[in-house]
């Protein structure tokens, strides 16, 4: 076994704003998805990275920058510059739709708006005709074309996850997002440009004037000069791969050389694919991958536009650790459940909850069910 033991729990003790130290993001490791040394060597790339930083570059993958990426963005780009009232007929997010500055069912908010999709063609058609009135069948078909391309990297990241990280069956976890009924979901996040000139015409387009500015419960400090975009939080599904425009804003929290966790700015690279774990592969690895914290933080002068794919099995998959991931010196730590258990669980809590806390096997039998912030 190639993967290094299992990630200690971390503990953030400094909250701080790091220049990248190199061009490529320093502490981000980069993974040439074309397989330069071989694919045995790719997929250790590829397990290293989700077990020591749960995050990771993907360059050479395949998805062409011209092609279904571009006619997405241009798609969701027009969407975005619609007046106000046309975007609130595809809203308020039920979690679906459009939504602006709320995220969430329990008092979150961030500086965007956003489109939130169930990522299969049947559900996309029946919400197209509230984004795209003039051809909604268009706004359909580039969404599935989107969709197609990035499901097939994110399960050939699953299926090189599996070889690295030795399972018996190494197309395990690719299976669970191709069944017909997986639950992936795509989201399109808009953040205005951070200027004070340009922040009024935000709040004009989200019609909430009123609305309380966002607090650093909402996320922690960003540190000055900085809004907070998106608060800190896990993704909860299986693996998550995320596409920028050049604006600045990602953040992960990664261990630094003394293992206190910092924030580290993920420097803007359009032609990548950000890949990070989520939940339930850090639950179905007993640990071994680590589902990293990660929050935007706009300061810039441009907007940034961002597509993320939340790959996800369906409602009934069960979520227990593979036996290969669990030893006499490494039992389950986390009770089984399924995925519908924990989307109820996560929907009740705030975006920065560490929702896998409430399935902890130790938290569960003291009694402590609802460990959290
Ligand atoms: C506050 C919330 C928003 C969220 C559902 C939740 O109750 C907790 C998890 C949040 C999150 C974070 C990652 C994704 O952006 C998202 C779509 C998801 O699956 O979990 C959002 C949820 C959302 O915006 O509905
Ligand atoms: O918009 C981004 O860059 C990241 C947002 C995010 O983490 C999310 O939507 O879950
Ligand atoms: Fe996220």
């Amino acid at each position: 076994m190639v993967v290094p033991s299992t990630t200690p729990a971390r503990q953030e003790t400094v909250t701080m704003l790091l220049p990248p130290p190199c061009p490529g993001g320093g502490a981000i490791p980069t993974v040439d998805m074309s397989a330069p040394h071989g694919r045995g060597a790719l997929s250790r790339q590829v397990a290293r990275a989700c077990a020591e930083q749960g995050f990771f570059r993907a360059v050479n993958h395949g998805v062409p920058p011209a092609g279904p990426a571009a006619r997405l963005d241009a798609a969701t780009s027009a969407f975005f510059a619609l007046a106000a009232h046309d975007k609130q007929r595809a809203g308020p997010p039920s979690p679906l739709g459009y939504g602006c500055r709320s995220i969430g069912f329990n008092g979150d908010f961030g500086e965007l708006e956003y489109l939130l999709l169930h990522a299969n063609p049947a559900a996309v058609a029946h919400r197209a005709s509230s984004i795209d009135t003039n051809d909604p069948s268009r706004f359909s078909s580039v969404v599935n074309e989107y969709v197609e391309a990035v499901k097939q990297l994110a399960c050939d990241i699953l299926d090189l996850l599996g070889e690295g990280l030795g399972l018996e069956d190494p197309r395990l976890f690719s299976k669970l997002i191709t069944e017909t009924d997986s639950d992936s979901l795509l989201r399109i996040n808009h953040y205005p440009p951070s200027c004070t000139v340009h922040k009024l015409d935000h709040d004009d387009q989200c019609k909430l004037k009123g609305v309380a500015r966002t607090k650093a419960g909402n996320g922690g400090n960003p540190a000055a000069g900085g809004r907070i975009g998106f608060g800190e939080h896990s993704d909860p599904q299986l693996l998550s791969l995320l596409r920028a425009n050049d604006v600045d804003g990602l953040q992960v929290l990664l261990p630094d050389i003394n293992g206190k966790d910092v924030w580290i700015q993920v420097p803007a690279d359009s032609s990548a694919y950000f890949v990070n774990v989520g939940d339930l592969l850090q639950a179905l690895t007993n640990g071994r991958l680590v589902s990293v914290r990660h929050r935007v933080i706009t300061s810039a002068c441009r907007p940034r536009l961002s597509t993320i794919y939340f790959a996800a099995p369906p409602l009934h998959a069960r979520i227990s650790a593979l036996p290969e991931m669990v030893t006499a010196g490494s039992p389950p730590r986390y009770r089984s459940f399924t995925w519908a258990e924990y989307k109820t669980a996560m929907y009740s809590l705030r975006l920065s909850h560490s929702r896998l806390d409430l399935f902890h096997v130790d938290d569960d039998e003291s009694g402590n069910g609802s460990k959290g912030k």
